[in-house]
């Protein structure tokens, strides 16, 4: 169906907001009339410059507190239709939004209502133009879409439709299975927007809170397939006020908005897309260190070995069980030491995975690939990490890893015969820290570009701020696991810390190893053991261990969590994990612990 966007959902002046939205392939736009009297082009300029970009305007937004009024005001709301009847004539806008009044001059009338909206439509009739009229969740009297539309209805007229608004419907939890008895034509306008869910005064809720459909909590797909049974072919139209999309970059918030349709498009059963092939695990993470010394060090600790050399680039791979860690020395700052650039993740089709992120608008990563490489297409995710999809020593199929000659000598540390692992064989989750202005816009990315369910999001103190982490997964027995998150750091900064998370089956015997080994441990108060002791029932023998070893413990139903991290190189730091019982989350009741203890540690090496 045809995309638009309210201005109002993006950043900037009226006419970056035009670039941005035309630039993300919009066709048309709401123009929300506070843009239009802060900017400096006149009507005509505006209608050129949309023309020019391909862009209509759909509709002229927002009309307030008109209907219902005593008649010395109804003159003058009349008059005040009519001047902005001639502006929209200017901007070629053919629909003008009327939304519910919240005067506390309205009257609880609904057929006072009715006759001076149809009183409206007559006028806007003569000068071409058509009423939406959309339902406030917060109007004085008319508040919900039902209402709104018995009242259109009432009025009867031609150039009266009504306005459907995904927001004010589900906020309020009306059922929107009501939407199939309005017919089709009478919708004149489909406004749409998602939200988190949170108990909190709607208005502000509203203006402050929206998000674009699939980054929020309601069900937005769902009341899109209503409103296309009941027959509306018009324009979905995103508005969205948000706090963060006001910040951020307009073009980076249209290509957002526009990968939220095409998915909403996907959900409500309107339009079929590549399907997403959920990647079943990690094919490897890789680091880059200009000098890798530190990196080096603390993975031959943690028991793995250097196994190959690539045949053509500075990268070595580390492996222990299936884990796989990629050490690459070329291009990286030696200031910001080692940081995760990349995951490779496990694709039944990775031809397949790239025309799915293509679709949705993901950035593909050029790739300079040496003769006789295995091809290896990538996209880069919203925090710039590039996503590899691999199909790692499937037979008859190329493998990334023939592209590493063996290596290691006997003797040296990280050889295949040192000794042995520490029973680290797989990697459990990795956690990347995204810019907390596109904090929503990645959740929709891994959603939509790889079928990964989110988790419910937490929010979490950090000594020095908020802490936001969602995380996203795929399905399965073993799923991959990736946790996005927010931190802030003293410096105001956002904490750029990255970690890779290991999996043990038995975590206090991989602990014992890597204390024989002298691997650097985060240590973890004594007071935490204190409080595990007073909250869970736990063997004093295992509580001991677990306090002897830093372990962090969890639970949730039978299952468990025990976790412990390492200390952090440059940005990057390794978490240990065991998962008993279908334990499902990461330990976020600790993560304050974690946090407040990687600050003091942190503190300690200044
Ligand atoms: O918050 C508002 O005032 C407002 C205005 C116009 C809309 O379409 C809307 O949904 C909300
Ligand atoms: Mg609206």
């Amino acid at each position: 169906m045809r995309k638009s966007i309210a201005t109002v959902s993006l950043s900037g002046s009226l006419s970056e907001k035009l670039t941005a939205a035309a630039a993300a392939g919009f066709e048309g736009v709401e123009i929300f009339e506070n843009d239009l009297i802060a900017s400096p082009l006149t009507p005509e300029e505006v209608r050129a410059r949309a023309a020019d970009l391909g862009l209509a305007v759909d509709l002229y937004q927002p009309f307030r507190d008109f209907e219902a009024v005593p008649d010395a005001l109804l003159e003058r709301n009349l008059r005040r239709a009519e001047s902005k009847f001639e502006v929209m004539a200017r901007l070629g806008a053919d629909t003008m939004l009327v939304c519910s009044s919240v005067s506390p001059d309205a009257i609880d009338d609904d057929g006072l209502a009715a006759e001076q909206l149809n009183l409206l439509a007559g006028r806007a009739e003569r000068h071409g133009v058509r009423i939406a009229y959309e339902a406030l969740a917060w109007g004085r009297h008319i508040s919900t879409y039902d209402h709104a539309w018995r009242v259109v209805e009432a009025a009867d007229h031609p150039a009266l439709g009504t306005c459907l608004d995904s927001f004010h419907i589900l906020s309020r939890a009306s059922d929107p299975r009501g939407i199939e008895d309005i017919p089709g034509e009478k919708i004149f306008f489909l406004q749409l927007a998602d939200a988190p869910l949170m108990a909190m005064d709607v208005l502000q809720w509203s203006r402050h809170y929206r998000c674009f459909p699939g980054q929020g909590g309601l069900d937005v797909a769902g009341l899109l397939a209503h409103a296309v049974r009941a027959g509306y072919r018009g324009p979905l139209s995103l508005e969205v006020f948000n706090d963060v999309f006001r910040q951020a970059d307009a073009g980076r918030t249209a290509l957002d908005a526009m990968r939220s349709l095409l998915a909403l498009e996907e959900s409500a059963g309107l339009a079929a897309l590549p399907e997403p092939v959920v990647p079943s695990g990690f094919a490897f993470a890789e680091l880059t260190a200009a000098d890798s010394e530190p990196l080096i060090s603390l993975l031959g600790s943690l028991g793995f070995a250097r196994t190959g050399r690539h045949r053509g680039k500075p990268v070595e791979l580390w492996e222990q069980g299936e884990a796989r860690v990629l050490i690459n020395t070329a291009g990286s700052d030696r200031r910001s030491g080692p940081s995760l650039a990349a995951v490779g993740l496990e694709s039944a089709d990775p031809a397949a995975s790239v025309r799915r992120a293509e679709t949705l608008l993901a950035p593909v990563v050029p790739r300079r690939r040496g003769e006789g490489e295995a091809p290896l297409d990538a996209v880069a995710g919203p925090d710039g990490t590039e996503l590899f999809f691999c199909r790692t020593g499937s037979p008859g199929h190329p493998s990334w890893t023939d592209d590493f000659a063996p290596a290691g000598a006997a003797g040296t540390p990280g050889a295949p015969d040192d000794g042995g692992g520490t029973g680290l064989g797989t990697i459990d989750h990795v956690a990347l820290p995204q810019p907390w202005h596109h904090f929503d816009e990645a959740a929709l990315f891994y959603r939509s570009v790889l079928g990964l369910k989110p988790d419910e999001s937490q929010d979490l103190a950090d000594p020095y701020g908020l802490f936001r982490s969602l995380a996203v997964a795929g399905s399965g027995g073993t799923p991959l696991r990736i946790a996005l998150n927010v931190a802030p750091s003293p410096e105001g900064e956002a904490t750029r810390s990255q970690h890779i998370a290991l999996a043990t089956d038995d975590i206090v015997d991989t602990a014992r190893r890597l204390r024989d080994r002298g691997t650097p441990v985060l240590p973890i108060p004594a007071n935490y053991y204190d409080d595990l002791g007073a909250r869970y029932e736990l063997p004093a023998e295992q509580l001991a261990r677990l306090r002897e070893f830093g372990i962090l413990y969890d639970r949730d139903g039978d299952g468990e969590f025990f976790h412990f991290y390492t200390v952090t190189v440059g940005r990057v730091f390794f978490e240990v994990v065991q998962r008993t019982g279908g334990y499902d989350g990461y330990g976020a009741r600790n993560a304050t612990v974690r946090l407040a203890a990687q600050h003091a540690a942190q503190l300690g090496a200044v």
